[in-house]
């Protein structure tokens, strides 16, 4: 069996701490059951370039990381990653920067970690490179000779080509992702979408799922990533996830509880879902003192402006929502601007009877499937998810919700609120039944399991 090298820009922890990001999240689960190697940034930021390679081994897996230097994290990582392919590949062309000088340290970050993967690679791994940090990274490997079979997955959506063209680097980014043997998608709309700026753009030619163009022929296929769903339940119903659960409880006096869960992104729809809860308050006045509304969103990205500016729209807007609907013995809007453990989470969702999930624009959204797989089998709550998340096509049994559409999404709410314990009971069981057929091993396995055979049929064309 061929070693796994996995690549991404972040590099999890190996011992389970938590880092909010559901790609750390689920490559440290297919790690682990793999016993490979994981390369990429090791979350430091020093101010001389640093080219040394530390290596850490636990549980039979290898973490190799480089630093970042000061200006590599402004031009590299917040900057054309977070600043421009980011925005851009959510369809936010007005929050997109398009200065070249990013797009310079992109290019010279990927080279310098291709070099400084090379010495570590061996002549039969298999190596997997994950998302849009890391987009020319699998070609910069192949100009310093690298012959072994590479992948590379997509975690955010892939736009439509009115908006990728709008990139005026759009053709050689292409270019370079026709150096992997295998791209995959969170979703089918995702595959159809590189696949129709390849055949009308780049002049390709399609074959089943290859695509042929730049003189190279590559896989492309749908891998919607999952949950350890079982797991994830077990990890709910723990006393430890119970504990900090009860203080919940304490507080909300067996009030229904509203809860999201999100890194302080733009892209979640933060303010459109504080205004919906707003317009819920309006319009149903009967929610007054029974309900209550968790947000949990931990800065991410704290130095791009857009992050800064969302941070103070989300103070104003719950400052305002309570300091409108609060009673003396009421508050409707907790809002937690920290991250807190996944296992805290986990009993958090739990004895939440509704998990708000509304993102403008998601690859996935992993916290819409942990919500539901920490649920009381028994009790279930219910899950109001975006039709704009990936994770909407493996969920037709969630309550699915226009963000835009803020009255829309408050009657959901109400609905939600007051769905019977049959029908809550009917979702949960078709929900939890997806997720643990569709749970990260699979999403892994599966990935693995196609590059590896692409290589068989290589060797032996
Ligand atoms: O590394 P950060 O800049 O702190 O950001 C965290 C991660 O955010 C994004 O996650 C995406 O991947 C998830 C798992 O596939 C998916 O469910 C979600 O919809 C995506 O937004 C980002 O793509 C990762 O690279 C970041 O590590
Ligand atoms: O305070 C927090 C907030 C989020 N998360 C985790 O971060 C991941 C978020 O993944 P998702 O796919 O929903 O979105 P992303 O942040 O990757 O865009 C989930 O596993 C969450 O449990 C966490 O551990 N602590």
């Amino acid at each position: 069996m061929s070693r796994l090298v996995a690549v991404s820009n972040r590099v999890g922890s190996l011992r389970g701490a938590t880092r909010a990001g559901g790609l750390a999240v689920a490559l440290a689960e297919a790690l682990q059951t793999r016993r490979g190697l994981w390369f990429g940034w090791s979350g430091e930021v020093v101010e001389q370039s640093a080219d040394q390679v530390r290596r850490q081994t636990a549980g039979g897996v290898t973490r190799a990381t480089v630093d970042l230097t000061t200006v590599e994290h402004d031009d590299y990582y917040n900057g054309f990653a977070n600043a421009c392919l980011w925005p851009l590949f959510h369809y936010r062309l007005d929050l997109t920067s398009f200065d070249r000088r990013f797009y310079d340290s992109y290019q010279r970050v990927n080279r310098r970690f291709a070099h400084a993967l090379i010495p570590l690679l061996r002549d039969d791994d298999l190596v997997w490179v994950h998302d849009y940090h890391l987009l020319p990274f699998g070609d910069m490997l192949r100009d310093a000779g690298c012959e072994q079979k590479l992948g590379f997955f997509l975690h955010i959506p892939f736009p439509v080509r009115e908006v990728f063209t709008t990139l005026p680097m759009h053709d050689r980014l292409a270019r370079a992702l026709m150096a992997y043997d295998l791209i995959g998608f969170q979703t089918d709309g995702d595959v159809q979408r590189f696949r129709d700026y390849v055949l009308r753009e780049a002049g390709g030619r399609r074959d089943g799922d290859t695509l042929t163009a730049y003189g190279r022929t590559v896989t492309v296929k749908a891998f919607p990533i999952g949950i350890d769903a079982e797991q994830f339940a077990e990890m709910a119903a723990s006393d430890e996830a119970g504990r900090d659960a009860a203080r919940l409880k304490a507080a909300i006096f067996n009030r229904v509880q509203i809860i999201g869960v999100d890194r302080l992104d733009y892209t979640k729809g933060i303010p459109e879902r504080f205004h919906a809860y707003q317009t819920l308050l309006e319009n149903y006045p009967d929610t007054h003192g029974q309900i209550s509304f968790l947000q949990i969103a931990p800065t991410s990205r704290g130095e791009v402006p857009e992050y800064i500016h969302l941070r103070h729209e989300l103070e104003t807007l719950a400052g305002h929502i309570n300091g409108r609907f609060a009673q003396l013995d009421w508050t409707p809007l907790r809002y937690i601007n920290r991250a807190i453990t996944r296992r805290q989470l986990a009993g958090l969702y739990r004895m939440s009877r509704i998990g708000f999930v509304t993102p403008l624009r998601d690859g996935m959204n992993l916290v819409a499937k942990e919500y539901v797989a920490a649920q009381d089998p028994d009790d279930p709550g219910v899950l109001v998810l975006s039709r704009f998340a990936g994770s909407v096509k493996q969920m037709p049994a969630a309550l699915i919700v226009n963000p835009y559409d803020t009255a829309g999404v408050a009657e959901t709410l109400q609905k939600a609120r007051h769905m019977p314990l049959a029908e809550r009971c009917a979702r949960y069981q078709e929900l939890m039944k997806g997720l643990i057929e569709n749970n990260v091993g699979k999403w892994s396995d599966d990935f693995v399991g196609t590059l590896e055979r692409l290589g068989a049929e290589m060797a032996l064309a």
